[in-house]
């Protein structure tokens, strides 16, 4: 509220919602309070749902390290400002004339999002002209399909994206206070967006009761996806078998909902049957929750018992009520104070950190959640209906719930519902360069060269099919090709051989961070191996943010600078300095030679991963680690991409002394290797000889072993970048807002857009144009990249490249006409 005059009807700004609620009291006609407040039969679910919220408990945690929390969250794609958005309520204009532009602009200034209610007060277009952050709209069907259809491509062309279907109501509850106010909505009261004909919508329970289909079933959703194209949410689930069936139908989101304790009186209140469902959804879908939420800490205790955000209703009427747009803000920002504040005083980082460990002991909401599973099929020694052990979500480590950990499930969902995309999404290699007999020539190739090396039988026995050396067993090889292909000079001994880069990155990060206070900094976008790693190992990552036109090692100081003056360590930085994962981007030499000075300056240690250089077109710059005189650089490598990924095999060169209290010393790789122990116990023996065979064929020259693809994958990014020339010459681009950079080699570059490139717009441009791509927002580890997608070509033949490329720009064309702008033609206007 800093700045915002206070809103009339008191000498200060309220400090409650609850404070909120009475000056609407004050000020509203007392048959519209009833409306509003109002709840069905004898209200006993309305007060549930609060008393719920009472109950709830939440341990204070203290000296957590956690420092400034960040509220901010992921929800469809879209970046939230905090894990709250606007209910969806009729008639906004019943508070205040400008309705709901007023709730849209307040929401917008906090970052959040508005449910817009099908009984909306303002046009469609109003709303989206007012609104700054996403828009969904609430659905009712009514028994005119026409009607619900037109409503729906109205939303979808003003903008919206989501479709959030109301299912708890066939009708309107009994609600008694109408019912004695015998409530009439005023006559300039009216539905923006629907049909002014002869319906009389004067009275909401009578036109309820009309208007609205009571035959629904769960085909509705399958129905409202082929109108509007858009994520469909199911408002109104209050069971765990709801759940799982609105997910078998295909719902992209649930809301837990009791319509504010309208509907059916002496239904549970929501949080009370949350965690159950919380259970049963398994993160398959964001889970929303409705339903009393009165303070920040009610949002914070309804994450930790399962949901992904929450609705906020009718406070929100109550801020527009008391002061129109300013009142809502007030309200709004209220709440997000509160949440900062519960957030702070349980040691709550992010809201991927809100699980149940927030909840005491006490809180009768904790153990509420004993679903009853079918027996295990074929278990003898069961009883026959004994319960399957049901553990719930919130009881397992948080970075099972920590979004980074399911990045690509939405994109395998949609490559699975469209098979016939082409797709730019996966970063894998090109498969015609895999030769089915090659693996058992190279497995040959390795034994005769141990065996030329005088190793017995015996010995290449036990190499073969024993446990083998945790530190690996081909790092000689690896040596020489370090030395051979990348000037890079590292004694076996600081070489761990790992279960491809991802387990180095793990076993690094394990080491490294040893206190609360030691940061992880990231270029960002970042490659969500090493930001799923941090999730798993709870190191707290700072994104050091990456320009158009690539890494500026100013910003990694004043990132090092920033946590120094918040009184924590940063430990080391995480970078792909060649033809990075997402971006495509390469760091410069003079770039490169910077960072190792800084690092110097201020003890950092550098996370060097690199795995397309050696797949990659012409002469490639050096790696940080051929630079480094220091042993400042921890080099992760990968045989994925130049050998082949079904191996797993990577390695790290971790060549750092450390030294014990004692004076005694090892190395860092010795350090890893102990930590390997417990983790993969060593590499695979067949794995490891395949790579090694691979080495051996080429005399460890990588590059030479990959000038074909080398070549076939700069030719696919030549193909790429030539076709999006083609579709869009360098002045339609600049008028139409898209741009692309123009990387040197690897598997990735950047797509910059006018218009949000999100799950939903995903889902158009598989459904619509049958082209899929992955947005660039996945790669972030907090907000960004809202307005660019990530296009991999490694996948894909130039044909097929050709072809998707048309399809891509077809719906970049489409897209950009959806929000408004006008689209040239390439010819006509160049
Ligand atoms: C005045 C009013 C109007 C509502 N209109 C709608 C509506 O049009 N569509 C809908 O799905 N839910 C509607 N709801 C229910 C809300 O979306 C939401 O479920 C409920 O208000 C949340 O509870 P809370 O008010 O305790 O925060 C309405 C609720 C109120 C109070």
């Amino acid at each position: 509220m800093t700045g915002r005059t206070a809103p009339s009807g008191g000498s200060r700004p309220p400090l409650s919602l609850e404070e909120y609620a009475e000056r609407a009291r004050t000020r509203l006609d007392p048959a519209v309070w009833d409306f509003i407040e109002g709840g069905a039969g004898e209200e006993r679910t309305l007060a549930a749902n609060g008393a719920a919220f009472d109950r709830v408990r939440l341990s204070p945690r203290v000296l957590t390290g956690a420092g400034e929390c960040d509220p901010s969250t992921t929800i469809l794609g879209r970046r939230w400002g905090a894990p709250v958005a606007v209910a969806p309520m009729a008639y906004h204009t019943l508070m205040h004339p400008d309705g709901e532009t007023a709730t849209a602009r307040a929401a917008g200034a906090a970052g959040l999002p508005v449910v817009v209610s099908t009984f909306a007060g303002r046009t469609f277009a109003e709303i989206a002209a007012a609104a700054t952050a996403p828009l969904w709209l609430q659905v009712y069907c009514f028994r005119d399909r026409d009607t619900t259809r037109r409503l729906i491509e109205h939303a979808a062309a003003a903008g919206f994206e989501a479709l959030v279907l109301t299912v708890d109501t066939p009708r309107l509850g009994r609600r008694l206070r109408d019912l004695r106010n015998d409530f009439r909505l005023p006559p300039h009261i009216v539905p923006a967006n629907l049909p002014a004909d002869q319906t009389d919508y004067s009275s909401p329970s009578e036109h309820g009761r009309t208007g609205l289909d009571p035959a629904l079933d769960w085909s509705v959703i399958a129905w409202l996806r082929s109108v509007g194209q858009l994520p469909v949410l199911v408002k109104g689930v209050m069971t765990a078998e709801d759940a799982r069936r609105a997910i078998a139908a295909g719902a992209d989101g649930i809301v837990v909902s009791n319509h504010g304790g309208r509907q059916l009186d002496g239904a549970p209140a929501t949080l009370d049957v949350l965690a159950r469902i919380a259970a049963a959804v398994d993160g398959r879908c964001p889970l929303l929750l409705d339903g009393g939420v009165r303070r920040g800490r009610d949002v914070l205790g309804a994450l930790a018992l399962g949901a992904d955000a929450v609705l906020l209703g009718r406070p929100v009427l109550h801020g527009l009520a008391v002061a129109g747009q300013d009142g809502a803000a007030g309200v709004l920002d209220l709440v997000l104070d509160e949440l900062s504040e519960a957030m702070a005083l349980t040691g709550t980082a992010t809201v991927a950190h809100a699980d149940a460990s927030l909840l005491t002991g006490e809180d009768p909401h904790r153990g509420g959640a004993h679903a009853t599973l079918p027996a295990a099929p074929g278990n003898a020694a069961a009883p026959r209906n004994a319960p399957a052990t049901e553990l719930r979500k919130q009881d397992l480590h948080r970075s099972v719930s920590d979004p980074v950990l399911d990045t690509m499930n939405f994109l395998n969902e949609i490559t699975g519902r469209f098979p016939d995309v082409v797709s730019f999404a996966p970063g894998r290699p090109y498969e015609e360069f895999f030769d089915k007999d090659e693996i058992l020539d190279h497995i040959r190739r390795y034994l005769d060269h141990l065996a030329a090396g005088g190793a017995s039988d015996h010995a290449i026995r036990t190499a073969l099919y024993q446990y083998g050396p945790t530190a690996g067993q081909i790092r000689g090889l690896i040596r020489d090709s370090l030395r051979a292909d990348e000037g890079i000079d590292a004694a076996p001994e600081a070489i761990v051989v790992t279960v491809g880069a991802q387990e180095g990155m793990l076993l690094t990060l394990r080491a490294l961070f040893a206190d609360p206070a030691d940061v992880l900094l990231v270029a960002s976008p970042c490659y969500v191996g090493i930001t799923g790693a941090a999730s798993l190992l709870q190191v707290p990552v700072h994104p050091v943010e990456e320009r158009a036109d690539g890494l500026d090692v100013a910003d990694v100081e004043a990132a090092v600078l920033a946590e120094r003056a918040r009184g924590r360590r940063p430990r080391a930085f995480y970078v792909v300095p060649d033809h990075s994962n997402p971006s495509g981007n390469t760091m410069s030499r003079r770039a490169r030679e910077e960072l190792l000075e800084l690092a110097a300056r201020h003890d950092l240690l550098i996370l060097e991963d690199s795995p397309y250089r050696l797949v990659s077109p012409g002469v490639q710059l050096p790696t940080l680690k051929a630079m480094d005189r220091a042993r400042r650089v921890i080099h992760l490598g990968s045989y994925s991409k130049s050998v082949f990924p079904s191996a797993r095999v990577g390695f790290v060169v971790a060549d750092q002394p450390v030294r014990d209290p004692s004076g005694a010393g090892t190395l860092l790789a010795d350090e890893l290797a102990k930590i390997k122990s417990m983790v993969t116990v060593n590499t695979p023996a067949l794995s490891q000889a395949a790579v090694a065979g691979a080495l051996l064929a080429c005399g460890g020259r990588l590059t030479e072993r990959n000038a074909v693809p080398a070549k076939h994958y700069g030719e696919a990014l030549r193909v790429t970048l030539e076709q999006l020339d083609r579709h869009f010459p360098e002045d339609v681009r600049d008028r139409l807002g898209i741009g692309w950079n123009r990387p040197s080699g690897g598997f990735f570059l950047t797509v910059r857009v006018p218009f949000p490139a999100d799950n939903a717009a995903l889902l158009r441009s598989a459904g619509d144009h049958a082209v899929i791509w992955t947005p660039m927002a996945y790669f972030y580890p907090g907000p960004g990249g809202e307005r660019s997608i990530r296009l991999s070509f490694s996948y894909l033949s130039p044909a097929e490249i050709e072809e998707g490329i048309g399809r891509f720009a077809a719906f970049l064309r489409a897209e950009i006409e959806r929000c408004g702008a006008t689209v040239p033609t390439p010819g006509r206007d160049t």
